[in-house]
């Protein structure tokens, strides 16, 4: 496939249409000659500032420029020219200086000079540590390749590995996660890498490190040797290790920072507070109630307290829109989010460091760490968020006062410029009186909470840099409340001393106190030592059993005792070694896992013993539960389903005894009572007048909650009046507030909580029409070439990739 050359300026003859492609692949043969001559008298010294000046084609100077790129950065230019020239490349610059394109101009232009088609196979694999990179990598490349004819993929997983692997054969240039490429090359016979010339790895040093190691050496067994490796990262260490394992050659250490007095940009202004751990949430919900007109991302230590102090905060309506990010949520709804962020003038992004490399948001204001980074590099990445590309941007670093010191001898090795600021304390707002009601009120908020709480401390317990995270000093207890959890979670792994002083307390002690059955993840310390339990029974202690999956409360008996293993012999078996820690059959109809338990039911009804553990089922393929997979089975809500019988409606009475809904009663009693048509009649009545009054308590309920968010509203409206008189925190300096400058973002104004954009209409949706066939569909993404489309969905990335830039 001949690449498509950008329009030129000529006379025009009318050669005959055989004459005309020759003179035009004599002309193209000219033209690459003298480009790949070009190419070899280029002297990386020199370094050239402006794109046009560097040996590189039309098709990706026109690329470059329809991007609006003219100049080059720093990092641009002294990689660029190494890279042309088929050097291996180690390079490392600052966040937001522009590594992508020092990477991505190579890869476009060395494939180029090779006339690489797509009979060639593979040419260039770009691994990216996370999903969210990846598919910026590939936009970038989309954008300033969109002249070439090259064909470009995004393999980052989410769709079915059948798709993928059709279509992997016919690509030029791949944009990976390390996982599924790995996948692809283990599992799909017609993937080529045999030809590849590039690898290029974005994010290098995290790539290279414990997380990915095992799939990126078995991804590199893969590769052959000889090839062009470019590793780039904002923090790039030069393990000798590391090198060896990628087979770099002579590599050309291109560091921007060695030059640098300091390891972050020069426009980014850094902050640290210290706050105590149970001040955290307040500072920074009084920093972000004072920061309406900004755009926010703040980061955590795990998902699970990204997503409570994203639904704690939501509720509490800052009065900025709030979205959140963790690596758990689907990969849509991911990029929906960073879209969203992308897109919002202001808005707080709470994330996990899923958000903390290379991500490209435009115009964040503010990056604040919540939780400690675990080491410098990570602080970096995170505050490269923000001040990309001479942009001005600012960071706040929240630390415990038992992490202060540490971290910042680590930063200051780092060379990291960042002073320390206060709080103003009388302008601080305490969020922790609503975050206790709220819990009360709601169990599933209580026990995010209280996960939140657990995840926050393991983040801190398996931190490996033990003189910046002691998590022996944190204030626990109070944490917790600060959380508005009612006590603290007890956690396992740092039972030593708590497990003693358990130990030692009097049993009818923990018992009033209720330590028995406490903690989320935490063993019942009033167990028998001796007693095996598995992690169901530690599941069915838990606390909030209410706000688990609904299968696993209907396998707990009113009095809390596990039924749903033992009752296969019609006994029950509470006492036994716990739930599916044996080998047994259940019977489909199995009325201990079908009806949840019903106790008025008869355990062994409907079924015949054939010997101690094996169950007949009528009819019915027995289950055997022998393995993981059948024990996930027995999790699945819908796969239970199978064996549940028809559940029966039970009504109490006032004694409690259950009763079915309509019972048939004694017929001479009934005849007793009269009439059958008027006892028919009276009934019809007394129902008539009972649905009236339920009615009217109803309306009365509705009319209460009315008048109740009525109150909210006006207390809320209130608040915000008061605020504009002056109650909001403000970030100051540490040498007695004198930086406080008047452009912190403070502002008064109060906007309701809304979506960020207007949900705009799907590019697959506009071409939906056009791209029925595969010709078609290849001919609208040509169409987009020369103006790339916007995309908003995975499935318009997905489509590009299916052909990208041809
Ligand atoms: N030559 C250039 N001229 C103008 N803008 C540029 C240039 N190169 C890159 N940029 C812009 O700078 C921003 C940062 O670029 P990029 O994402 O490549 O940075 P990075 O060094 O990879 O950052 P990180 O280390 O965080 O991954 C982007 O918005 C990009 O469009």
């Amino acid at each position: 496939m001949a690449p498509r050359q950008a329009p030129r300026h000529g006379k025009a003859t009318n050669p005959s249409p055989q004459n005309a492609r020759t003179l035009k692949r004599k002309r193209n043969e000219e033209e690459l000659s003298s480009l790949t001559q070009r190419v070899d008298e280029l002297d990386p010294k020199n370094r050239l500032k402006v794109f046009s000046e560097l040996p590189i084609s039309e098709p990706t100077l026109s690329g470059l420029s329809a991007s609006h790129y003219r100049g080059l950065t720093d990092i641009q230019l002294r990689a660029i020219p190494h890279a042309l020239k088929s050097h291996d490349i180690l390079g490392a610059a600052k966040t937001g200086s522009g590594k992508t394109l020092a990477f991505l101009v190579p890869v476009l232009e060395n494939l180029y000079r090779k006339q690489w088609t797509e009979y060639d196979g593979l040419g260039a694999l770009i691994l990216s540590p996370t999903r969210e990179l990846a598919i910026q990598i590939f936009e970038v490349l989309r954008k300033i390749g969109r002249y070439h004819s090259f064909s470009a993929g995004l393999v980052i997983g989410g769709k079915s590995l059948r798709e993928e692997q059709e279509r992997l054969a016919r690509m030029n240039i791949l944009v990976c996660t390390p996982g599924r490429m790995l996948q692809h090359l283990d599992q799909t016979a017609e993937f080529e890498v045999s030809n590849l010339q590039m690898l290029v790895l974005d994010e290098a040093d995290r790539i290279m490190d414990m997380g990915f190691q095992n799939t990126v050496d078995a991804i590199i067994d893969h590769l052959p040797k000889e090839r062009q490796t470019l590793l780039f990262s904002a923090t790039q260490t030069k393990k000798v290790s590391d090198l060896a394992r990628l087979s770099l050659q002579d590599p050309e250490y291109v560091d921007v920072h060695e030059t640098a007095s300091s390891a972050t940009p020069s426009t980014l202004q850094q902050h640290f507070i210290v706050t105590p751990l149970p001040q955290k949430l307040d500072t920074l919900w009084s920093f972000i109630r004072s920061n309406l007109k900004a755009k926010t991302l703040v980061f955590l230590s795990s998902g699970k307290q990204v997503r409570f102090v994203y639904e704690s905060f939501r509720r509490l309506q800052p009065g900025i829109p709030l979205l959140h990010l963790h690596g758990r949520q689907k990969q849509g709804g991911r990029l929906d989010i960073t879209t969203r962020f992308s897109q919002a003038k202001y808005s707080v992004l709470f994330a996990t460091d899923v958000a903390a490399r290379g991500l490209d948001f435009p115009a964040v204001d503010w990056v604040i760490q919540l939780d400690c980074p675990e080491d410098a590099d990570t602080y970096i990445h995170r505050v490269g968020r923000t001040a990309r590309f001479e942009r001005d941007g600012r960071a706040v670093l929240f630390l415990e006062p038992s992490e202060e010191e540490s971290m910042m001898k680590r930063l200051e090795q780092k060379k990291v410029p960042i002073e320390k600021i206060n709080v103003k304390a009388k302008k601080q707002q305490s969020v922790r009186d609503q975050l206790q009601n709220m819990c009360f009120k709601d169990p599933e908020l209580k026990y995010l909470g209280q996960k939140a709480f657990i995840s926050y401390v393991k983040a801190v317990y398996v931190q490996k840099d033990k003189e910046v995270f002691k998590v022996k000093e944190l204030p626990l207890e109070e944490y917790a409340a600060s959380l508005g959890l009612p006590g603290a979670p007890r956690i396992k792994f740092i039972n030593g001393e708590n497990s003693k002083i358990q130990k030692n307390k009097p049993r009818a002690l923990a018992a009033l106190s209720g330590d028995d059955d406490s903690g989320e993840d935490g063993d019942n310390i009033t167990k028998k030592k001796s007693e095996v339990r598995t992690k169901y029974d530690r599941m069915f202690e838990r606390r909030n059993q209410s706000v688990l999956a609904d299968h696993y409360s209907k396998l707990i008996n009113d009095d809390g005792t596990v039924v749903a293993s033992g009752q296969v012999n019609g006994t029950t078996d509470d006492e036994d070694d716990g739930f599916l820690s044996v080998k047994r059959r259940f019977e489909a109809g199995d009325e201990d896992l079908g009806k949840g338990l019903d106790s008025q039911s008869e355990p062994d009804s409907g079924m015949s013993k054939k010997d101690d553990k094996i169950v007949d089922i009528k009819g019915m393929e027995p289950l055997i539960v022998d393995s993981k997979r059948r024990e996930k089975l027995l999790k699945s809500k819908k796969k239970l389903l199978k064996y549940k019988g028809k559940g029966t409606k039970l009504v109490y009475d006032e004694e409690g005894n259950p009763h079915e809904v309509y019972e048939l009663e004694d017929e001479d009693a009934f005849k007793a009572r009269g009439n059958a048509l008027e006892q028919r009649n009276k009934f019809l009545e007394t129902q008539v007048e009972k649905t009236r009054l339920a009615d009217i308590a109803d309306k009365e309920v509705v009319k209460q909650k009315k008048r109740e968010k009525k109150e909210k509203r006006k207390d809320r409206d209130r608040e915000l009046n008061d605020g504009k008189q002056g109650s909001a925190a403000i970030l100051v300096p540490y040498d007695e507030e004198k930086n406080l400058s008047s452009n912190d973002g403070l502002s008064e104004e109060y906007s309701e909580e809304k979506p960020v954009t207007k949900k705009q209409k799907r590019w697959s949706e506009e071409i939906e029409g056009k791209a029925r066939t595969e010709s078609n569909k290849t001919k609208s993404i040509r169409s987009q070439n020369a103006q790339p489309i916007e995309v908003r969905t995975l499935e318009d990335l997905e489509t590009l990739a299916s052909g990208l830039l041809d």
